[in-house]
């Protein structure tokens, strides 16, 4: 496979996406973007009051992000964005040929377990169900379990995408 130039990072809110999506980043010497900072504070204090995001709220803050791979597609970008349904993965690769969707699979019970270590994010855990509820599996994507340390799963993450 040639090496995509933009790799969305995607899976439901605790999954790891922002952790693996960095140590990604640094290994390929792409860019790296985390969704989370790009959100209008209206979506930021919804979920803050654990009210889920709608298609509404999620628009325009995926355009943005598609923005951004359009921007780095020559350079090479890692991009974190939850990408729970195909419709909102197809508004992220949307005009970037050389894009590929890299999935964190896990179970509810381990992230849930991950969130409530977790410190200072304003995503609470009670909408963890919410992200289950939404999300729709890729069947194109490159998929990883998190069950394990997150030097391994991006070890295995970068052995997929160069293969
Ligand atoms: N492989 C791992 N093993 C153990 N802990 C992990 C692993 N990956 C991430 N974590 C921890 O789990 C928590 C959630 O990870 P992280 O914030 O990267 O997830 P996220 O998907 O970006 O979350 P969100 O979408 O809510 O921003 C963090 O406290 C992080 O340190
Ligand atoms: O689509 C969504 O519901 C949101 O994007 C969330 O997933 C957050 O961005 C983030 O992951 C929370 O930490």
């Amino acid at each position: 496979m040639k090496q995509p130039k933009i790799i969305f990072v995607m899976g439901v809110s605790g999954s790891g996406k922002s952790t693996i999506g960095k140590l990604t980043a640094e290994k390929l010497g792409y860019s790296f973007f985390d969704g989370d900072h790009y959100h209008p504070k209206s979506n930021i204090d919804k979920m803050s009051k654990g009210i889920p995001l709608d298609d509404t709220d999620r628009r325009g803050w995926l355009e943005t992000l598609n923005g951004l791979g359009r921007e780095h597609r020559q350079n090479g970008a890692v991009i974190v964005c939850s990408a729970l349904k195909s419709t909102y993965r197809e508004i992220l690769r949307a005009g970037i040929e050389n894009s590929l969707f890299l999935f964190l699979k896990g179970t509810l019970d381990r992230i849930n377990n991950r969130l409530s270590l977790r410190k200072g994010h304003f995503m609470p855990k009670e909408l963890l169900q919410s992200q289950f509820e939404t999300l729709e599996e890729p069947v194109d994507a490159l998929v990883v379990s998190i069950d394990d340390t997150p030097e391994e799963i991006v070890h295995r993450a970068i052995h997929l995408l160069s293969n």
